[in-house]
């Protein structure tokens, strides 16, 4: 005998038509058109459920206790990435083998894209999502700690500020890390949206500023600030970063994708992303809010199906 389950995402009902959870020794077949459906279910937690209530009891219970140390060691082992990453470009700034400004940016463009490509690791539990948001939320702390100056950790301020000063860890570090987690907990694996907003975010944006800082003499006519070189930037890597990041879910299983369908998508939400990142209301609004915001609102009415 075997029970499937199925669910619809609660936010994203549009996106997600069903994700069957079938307990038995082969998966449903998925629905047609273009759908994206959770992986396979790992043989570990593939069960026939037998006809007593104590073994399916403890079945579950040995599923869950799986997914849970899988879950805590996947955290941990993401933590762990992120305090080596912060070291990493501390110790080449330190040594003077970076600028601190291209250290900032190439943390900005490894963080977030690292972290996207680290969900695979995490299980099937329905709690994975949280366990991942864990790793931005202690950064998000640290970030607070330290920009309020209540402790001093010098490899932080200057593998991640323009001038060193601890109170910048509290405006485009802090919002990214916080974008982090919002794209972990409301879109994870079973939309595309959350990780093309990472991937513009993270991506487009860190490019388009080493870019155009470069080779960015010709401004924009309506942003001074900004240039075309950094735009198109934007524009390009954040398409061609997206569709890989979304190459590599659809290989692990998460998104069975009309490419030819998703390119055109991607690269109207590039331009959206690109066009927004390039007004002058930086003052305003921080590139690391407008940017993957505009991002999820473009990705999430292109992407429905
Ligand atoms: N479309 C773009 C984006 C950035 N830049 C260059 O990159 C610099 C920084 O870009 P910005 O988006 O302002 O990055 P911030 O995140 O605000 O800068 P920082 O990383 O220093 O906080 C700009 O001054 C500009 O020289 C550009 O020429 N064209
Ligand atoms: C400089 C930054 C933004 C300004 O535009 C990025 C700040 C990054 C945080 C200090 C560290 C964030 C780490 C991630 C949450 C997790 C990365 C894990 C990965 C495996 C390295």
């Amino acid at each position: 005998m075997t029970l499937s389950l199925s669910f619809t995402h609660p936010i994203l009902s549009r996106h997600v038509h069903s994700t069957a959870l079938s307990l038995s020794s082969s998966p449903p077949p998925p629905p047609p058109g273009f759908f994206f459906f959770s992986p396979p279910t790992p043989t570990s937690l593939r069960f026939h459920f037998l006809y007593r209530v104590p073994q399916r009891a403890a079945a579950f219970s040995a599923a869950q206790t799986a997914a849970l140390f899988q879950d805590t060691a996947a955290s941990a082992a993401v933590l762990a990435g992120a305090y080596a990453l912060v070291f990493t470009f501390d110790t080449l700034t330190q040594k003077e083998l970076i600028q601190q400004n291209l250290s900032r940016k190439l943390v900005h463009i490894l963080s977030g894209l690292l972290f996207a490509f680290s969900w695979p690791i995490f299980s099937n539990s329905i709690l994975a999502r949280y366990f991942a948001s864990v790793v931005p939320l202690v950064n998000c702390v640290r970030l607070v700690i330290h920009g309020l100056s209540l402790a001093d950790d010098q490899g932080l301020i200057k593998s991640v500020t323009r001038e060193g000063n601890p109170k910048e860890l509290l405006g485009g570090p802090l919002y990214y890390v916080l974008i982090l987690i919002l794209c972990a907990l409301v879109f994870w694996r079973e939309s595309p949206v959350g990780v093309i907003s990472l991937a513009m975010m993270c991506g487009g944006d860190g490019v388009a500023d080493i870019m155009g800082r470069r080779f960015g003499s010709s401004k924009i006519p309506y942003n001074r600030n900004k240039s075309w070189v950094g735009s198109i930037s934007m524009f390009v890597f954040g398409f061609f970063i997206s569709v890989g990041v979304l190459y590599y879910y659809s290989v692990l299983g998460y998104f069975q994708l009309d490419w030819g369908w998703t390119m055109c998508r991607v690269a109207l939400v590039s331009l959206v992303a690109t066009v927004v990142e390039s007004l002058p209301f930086t003052t305003v609004v921080d590139d690391n809010i407008s940017v993957p915001l505009a991002t999820m609102i473009a990705a999430y009415f292109s992407f429905r199906p």
